[in-house]
């Protein structure tokens, strides 16, 4: 038993990871700390959880909402607070810098299943991956130091970054790798600070060889946060150790890190992550299924990798939520279920809405197919079908005309123009026309502008 955990009673579990890093009553208060900001509101964070003990049959599918990191590890881990003491909410932050007496303590944090074998290459993350695993295989050696990944939320940066460590990690297994996030830095900072550690955290930063910082646009306006990382980078740099970084915008848009800071980012590489195109949704989705020795039905497969395009946890949350469900009530998964499974997420979140959904939307309504809305045929009732499609995407998508024309059969600009007029001057008129469009609304979960 280590020093300073507590006896009893025995701490409630963490139920997420990052749901626990700020609880512990130790930590300063957002108002007492450095703006903490960076909540994870915008995520898709809590699907419904697939319990082994809703029937011992159920395949485990490791759900969105689960750790970035390995869960059993974090529940064996000692109770205490990142500086070592006790932690009177018997929450978990797992997460600690070591006291001097620790110093062989060198948990990396990382999730073992973010590996390179189970992360999907697609151009949507090719030049990403490539520098990953060259720097796995000679971290700190290569031209890309640093490594900073930038994406859309849920796109797969922490995986292909955690991959890199599990891989220096597996190659060698002395090499200290570190996961942390941008906000853990700045809670274990300010504790330091107020402990007057900060010597020792930052000799403990030292220490590593591959250091994974995730999200680092939280560390914005955090001043004296940025200065001790800036710190640390440097001397970890000259050191000939790697450094790989995450955040959701390109560095230059990270507004709030000292131009000092931004500046030593372009010493190395830094690659984006796109939304995966269909095909790669796919093949993540089959991957996951593999993985958990999960069977679905391709069409399943393919109307969720359809639908879903924008997130890859979003993706993995859906299919979860459909497990859980296929098992409660005992039946086979099948699209049905899907497409119910799917409306439900869609109006639990706020989900952009897309050409791609429109389409999908409208042409079920009709009882067409997305194909023979994005023909040429003129059939009176798929040209009505077309028309109300190519309104909504106007009205309700962001994309340019040239894009919507293009996605319904690669039609003209001045085509989604006449066609949006047809239906605003129909509706003028027409009240069953009206209520078409509201049912279609309210399917879409949109508030009509009018
Ligand atoms: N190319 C891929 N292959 C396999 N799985 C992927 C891929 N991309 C994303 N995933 C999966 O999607 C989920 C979300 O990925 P991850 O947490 O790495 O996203 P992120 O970009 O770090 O998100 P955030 O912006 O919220 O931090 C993970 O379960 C991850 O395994």
């Amino acid at each position: 038993m280590r020093r300073n955990e507590p006896e009893q009673p025995a701490p409630k579990p963490a139920q997420s990871w990052r749901e626990t890093s700020n609880q512990n009553t130790a930590f300063p208060s957002e108002s007492q700390s450095e703006n903490l900001g960076g909540t994870q509101s915008n995520r898709y964070q809590n699907p419904p959880q697939y319990r082994k003990s809703q029937s011992q049959q159920l395949p485990q599918y490791r759900s969105s909402s689960a750790p970035k990191n390995n869960p059993e590890e974090q529940q064996q881990r000692p109770y205490m607070n990142n500086m070592g003491a006790e932690n009177p909410s018997g929450f978990v932050d797992h997460f600690r810098v070591p006291n001097a007496q620790e110093s062989s303590y060198r948990d990396s944090y990382l999730n073992p299943t973010y590996t390179f074998e189970t992360y999907i290459e697609g151009d949507c993350n090719r030049l990403a991956r490539s520098a990953s695993i060259a720097i796995a295989r000679r971290p700190g050696e290569t031209a890309f130091n640093p490594l900073v990944v930038y994406g859309g939320v849920g796109l797969g940066k922490t995986h292909l970054a955690q991959a890199v460590g599990n891989e220096v990690k597996r190659n060698d297994p002395s090499k200290f790798v570190l996961y942390v996030t941008s906000e853990q830095f700045t809670t274990q900072f300010i504790e330091a600070l107020r402990n007057n550690n900060v010597q020792q955290f930052t000799n403990y930063y030292l220490q590593v060889d591959v250091l994974i910082v995730d999200d680092i646009q939280f560390l914005a306006k955090k001043e004296k946060t940025q200065e001790n990382f800036f710190h640390i980078f440097n001397r970890l740099h000259q050191n000939g150790k790697q450094i790989i970084m995450t955040t959701d915008r390109p560095p230059r848009s990270l507004e709030g890190l000292t131009d000092r800071l931004l500046s030593r980012f372009k010493w190395g590489l830094t690659a984006d992550i796109q939304k995966p195109d269909f095909e790669t949704r796919i093949a993540i989705v089959k991957q996951k299924l593999m993985s958990e020795g999960v069977n679905v039905p391709d069409d399943v497969v393919e109307y969720l990798s359809y639908n879903i395009d924008s997130n890859i946890r979003e993706l993995e949350g859906t299919l979860v939520s459909l497990l859980a469900n296929a098992s409660l009530m005992q039946k086979e998964i099948d699209l049905d279920m899907a497409k119910n499974a799917l409306l439900n997420i869609v109006r639990n979140t706020e989900k952009e809405i897309t050409i791609d959904f429109i389409q999908q939307i409208v042409s079920e309504y009709f009882g067409i197919s997305v194909e023979e809305l994005k023909s040429k045929t003129r059939k009176k009732d798929i040209a009505q079908a077309r028309q109300i499609a190519m309104y909504f995407s106007k009205e309700y998508t962001k994309e340019p005309l040239k894009t919507i024309g293009n996605q319904f059969g690669g039609r003209d600009h001045s085509t989604v123009v006449h066609a949006s007029k047809a239906v605003t001057k129909r509706t003028a008129s027409d009240s069953l026309y009206n209520r078409i469009l509201e049912e279609l609304l309210d399917q879409m979960n949109i508030k009509s502008k009018g």
